[in-house]
């Protein structure tokens, strides 16, 4: 029988019976491995093996009849944990690891699609290799080479069924005999017009109305439906790209910019990145400046605004040096995307991207920006290894965060900043994650759960939380900036799990008077356990009294007893009166919660006047909380006016709980959904019970 006949006949049974490999391919894959191992082509590495989620994994030989003899499971879900180091990744760092990569875009606006090529310079980590193993989701193969010298071999590919979530594994087979060391692979492809990781507006979709506009978000995999590559942050690589774009429009990188030239930009970033912080946007954009080596990029009707709202940039710099230490990236640019955007801010190196919805007027919402710059040392130099520990990534950025607002505007703001996250962490807890309880501790099991649906503010918070804790035990910052600075330090350019945190941790004090501090850390407690985090720190509440104060008269006063009331007219911060709303949401009961209170609370407040999208968001959700039907039309634009995950999940979730309101949520959505990004129309429908 012909192996290609006996693959057929192999991917039909391991199909039927849920067969896979001892890395969790897929049935085609499995059915060939076995083919080969049967035809005495293929060393018996592979194991085939039936996997089910409740009973586990069952080795077998590869012998059909045994097989047959096998019961018949049926694997709930076909993702199972994929890679040794990083369940969301089918690459194998432990092999082989990506150093260097080269690519050369052509961005076809007409087709949506990018094309060119990627070249990656690879180190192998063992003799005989047999394949590399790369992650791509709904991208085109078109040849694959590796490069000897000046010459180039073909390599035999293919690329397996894709996993829901995950996307598709893409197998280079290697010569026989390949050496351990450098190894140099050249691919050719194009992405699909739907990549995941891109959004392509036309130019009524954009604010100057005359150009198109594309850009990326490749966290957390969506870097994989851009170029094939080992999309994991185990593995960190350098990069160049050539950019070939229309000669009007301005290409911008995770990287530095090196020469323009009449439509063909060139890109190096010379620390190496994980995938996820691979991006690009190309759009009629300008940039001013912001301090040396910070400019702010935007398209043009918006760009004085941004340069005045972002005017703190250097100053953030300058305090989150302070804290962690030499800044490694040269540049650090701002881009304000266009409101599809889907997060308020992505950390991309040289290059942060930030949601319009930031352009509150006042700076009040600029403490983002401050929260991408800490990235550039929690996250993007020291990185999760997977996406199970990301509160080593946000929990320390949160930190870091809060603490460039304490060196900017004092303890007692640091101090509400971190309240104000406690709100909105008890909020996402309540709602977000009610069903999925196993999602609010802080280091998540992703075996069966892509990251983008375990998203949510508990690495975050709690994990920012967590950090708080154990500075204020170890002896407050005096003592504990020193260990996050060397911590830093030591792993800079390295990817990192939980342990490595806590061995770090113990490494530093030891030796030192606060040994026994350390043994009351309870770390099964803080990583392991579900809800709000075990041990809330002592916090300066100066700030945070006035929000609660204001939430316990609006919940419990009705409306008449409000008009007479001098207190609930205090002045108060915007920060005050967005704690406010957040604790007025999260509060049991609002008595005689009607149209007449939230008219009085928005004139009382200025509440019809802002644009502060926070404060918007709040109102909204009141207005919900309420049923006030003849504010459905205020509801949904302010839905559609941005499509920030933040914002627009929770007010669709809300819609959907609300009989008579979840008809008009659904049938808008359907009427938006293509102008989301594929991340954002993904969630909600989830949220929405569509998928
Ligand atoms: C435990 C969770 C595991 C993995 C999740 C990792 C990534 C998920 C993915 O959906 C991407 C997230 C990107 C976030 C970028 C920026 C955030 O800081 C924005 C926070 C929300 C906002 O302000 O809009
Ligand atoms: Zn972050």
């Amino acid at each position: 029988m012909s192996i290609a006949k006996r693959v057929q006949q192999w991917a039909t049974f391991a199909r039927q019976w849920h067969i896979y490999d001892c890395t969790w391919q897929n049935p085609f894959d499995s059915a060939k491995l076995i083919s080969r191992h049967l035809m005495g082509k293929q060393k018996p590495i592979y194991h085939p093996m039936i996997h089910n989620r409740s009973l586990g994994t069952q080795h077998l030989s590869p012998s059909p009849s045994l097989l047959r003899t096998v019961p018949l499971y049926t694997a709930q879900r076909t993702m199972g944990r994929l890679g040794k180091i990083d369940p969301s990744s089918y690459s194998q760092p432990e092999l082989i690891t990506t150093k260097h990569s080269t690519l050369q875009w052509k961005v076809d606006f007409e087709h949506t699609k990018l094309k060119g090529s990627v070249i990656h310079n690879f180190k192998v980590l063992e003799n005989g290799l047999e394949s590399i193993i790369l992650d791509v989701r709904d991208v085109n193969v078109l040849n694959a080479e590796v490069i000897s010298g000046n010459s180039s071999i073909p390599l035999n590919y293919f690329v397996s069924d894709p996993v829901e979530d995950i996307g598709a594994k893409l197998t280079l087979e290697l010569p026989q005999g390949t050496a351990k060391g450098d190894l140099s692979v050249f691919i050719e492809y194009e992405t699909s017009s739907n990549a995941s990781g891109l959004q392509w507006l036309n130019p009524k979709q954009t604010l100057g109305k005359k150009h198109p506009y594309m850009f990326s978000q490749c966290q957390a995999i969506h870097a994989r439906s851009i170029v094939p590559c080992q999309d994991t942050p185990a593995v960190k690589f350098t990069y160049n790209a050539t950019v070939e774009h229309p000669r009007d429009l301005t290409a911008l990188m995770s990287a530095l910019i090196e020469k323009k030239d009449a439509g063909i930009t060139t890109f190096k970033q010379e620390v190496p990145i994980p995938a996820y912080l691979l991006a690009i946007a190309i759009g009629d954009l300008v940039s001013k400046p912001l301090g040396p080596n910070s400019n702010v990029w935007a398209e043009e009707g918006i760009i004085d605004e941004c340069a005045e709202e972002f005017s703190q940039t250097s100053e953030m710099l300058k305090a989150a040096v302070d804290v962690c230490g030499p800044y490694v990236w040269k540049q650090y640019d701002l881009l304000v995307m266009p409101p599809s955007f889907p997060f308020g801010g992505m950390e991309n190196p040289c290059l942060t991207f930030v949601t319009p919805t930031l352009l509150a007027g006042d700076k009040s919402l600029a403490d983002v920006v401050a929260h991408e710059i800490a990235h550039s040392w929690t996250g993007n130099l020291v990185t999760n290894k997977n996406f199970e520990h990301f509160w080593l990534n946000e929990g320390f950025t949160v930190f870091v965060e809060t603490k460039i607002v304490g060196r900017m505007k004092g303890s007692k703001e640091q101090d509400f900043h971190m309240i104000r996250n406690l709100t909105d962490l008890q909020e996402c807890i309540r709602t977000q994650l009610s069903n999925t309880p196993e999602l609010t501790k802080l280091v998540v099991d992703l075996s069966n759960c892509g990251p983008d649906d375990a998203f949510s503010s508990v690495p975050y918070i709690k994990g920012s939380t967590f950090l708080r804790y154990i500075e204020e035990l170890m002896g407050g910052p005096e003592v504990f900036e020193p260990f996050l600075k060397s911590y830093l330090q030591k792993y800079a350019y390295q990817s990192v799990m939980t342990d490595d945190f806590k061995n770090s941790l113990y490494d530093y004090f030891i030796g030192t008077d606060k040994k026994e501090k350390l043994e009351q850390i309870d770390w099964d407690l803080w990583l392991t356990c579900e809800g709000m985090p075990p041990i809330i720190p002592k916090l300066d509440e100066t700030l945070a009294n006035v929000s609660n104060q204001l939430a316990l008269l609006w919940s419990t006063k009705t409306t008449e007893e409000l008009v007479e009331n001098a207190e609930v007219k205090q002045k108060i911060s915007t920060h005050q009166l967005i704690d406010f709303l957040g604790k007025l949401i999260e509060c049991k009961e609002i008595k005689d919660l009607t149209e007449k209170k939230i008219e009085l609370l928005e004139s009382t407040y200025n509440l019809k006047q802002t644009k502060n999208a926070e404060v918007l968001f709040r109102v909204m959700r009141l207005c919900i909380m309420a049923k006030l039907m003849n504010r459905m039309d205020q509801i949904i634009a302010f839905a559609n006016s941005n499509f920030r995950m933040k914002f627009c999940r929770p007010i669709y979730r809300d819609l959907g709980k609300w009989p008579e309101a979840k008809p008009i949520a659904l049938k808008n959505f359907e009427s938006v959904k293509d102008q989301m990004m594929a991340v954002c129309s993904h969630t909600i429908a989830k949220d929405l019970g569509l998928k």
